[in-house]
């Protein structure tokens, strides 16, 4: 049984291009992030993974990198589950402004701690900590199952909620995590043990 977990953040969207933070705001994949879903699509090919269950969020540039990815793939039809559980982390009043604008009036110390510490969370959003909370549970009840059963399971979702996953996965500290990013469109291919600890971890990088 391979018991095969893949984990791929969204291609660049539109917010990221224009350097805002977006948090649960909406925008589309620029071409660029088309491309990148494209590309993580045909690795993923390459790489000879074929998936049972598919789980991504209910913002839509997460949704638009899983279908294309696996309409890359040739499984456009496997069955997906959405959920704001894999939602990217509330980013609160900081979500629409400019992430330099908001160095020039914060301070860059301080917007660091907001955008990579483990516990402080931005004005009215939620810290990685708070992410957690719902990233977590869902992992473990939803997602789990379904890897532990060997249903190779593929998972489309964001920076800070797949840092939250990572965390747990590879069970780093809160003082790893500030180090940990993960890049757009970059598939991460764990393989778990039967005790769900990690076998083995491949980063499917272009
Ligand atoms: O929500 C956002 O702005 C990004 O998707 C992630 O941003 P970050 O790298 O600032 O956490």
């Amino acid at each position: 049984m391979t018991r095969t977990l893949v984990l791929v953040r969204h291609g660049q969207s539109e917010w990221n291009l224009k350097n805002l933070f977006t948090g649960w705001k909406d925008p589309d994949l620029t071409d660029k992030g088309i491309e990148e879903a494209r590309i993580a699509g045909h690795r993923l090919k390459e790489y000879g993974l074929h998936f049972g269950t598919a789980f991504t969020s209910e913002l839509y540039r997460a949704q638009r990198t899983l279908s294309i990815l696996l309409e890359e793939l040739g499984q456009p039809h496997i069955p997906t589950v959405r959920d704001a559980a894999l939602n990217e982390r509330d980013y609160g009043d900081l979500s629409g402004l400019n992430k330099d604008d908001a160095r020039a009036k914060w301070g860059e110390e301080q917007v660091l701690l907001w955008r990579r510490s483990y516990d402080i969370a931005p004005p009215g959003g939620e810290s990685l900590k708070d992410t957690g909370a719902r990233v977590w549970p869902f992992y473990i009840h939803r997602i789990l199952p379904k890897v532990l059963s060997g249903d190779n399971v593929v998972v489309a979702a964001h920076g800070n909620s797949l840092r939250a996953l990572v965390m747990a996965l590879e069970g780093m500290s809160p003082a790893d995590i500030v180090a940990e990013e993960i890049s757009t469109g970059i598939p991460i291919v764990y393989r778990l043990n039967a005790d769900s600890t990690v076998a083995e971890k491949t980063v499917l990088s272009h």
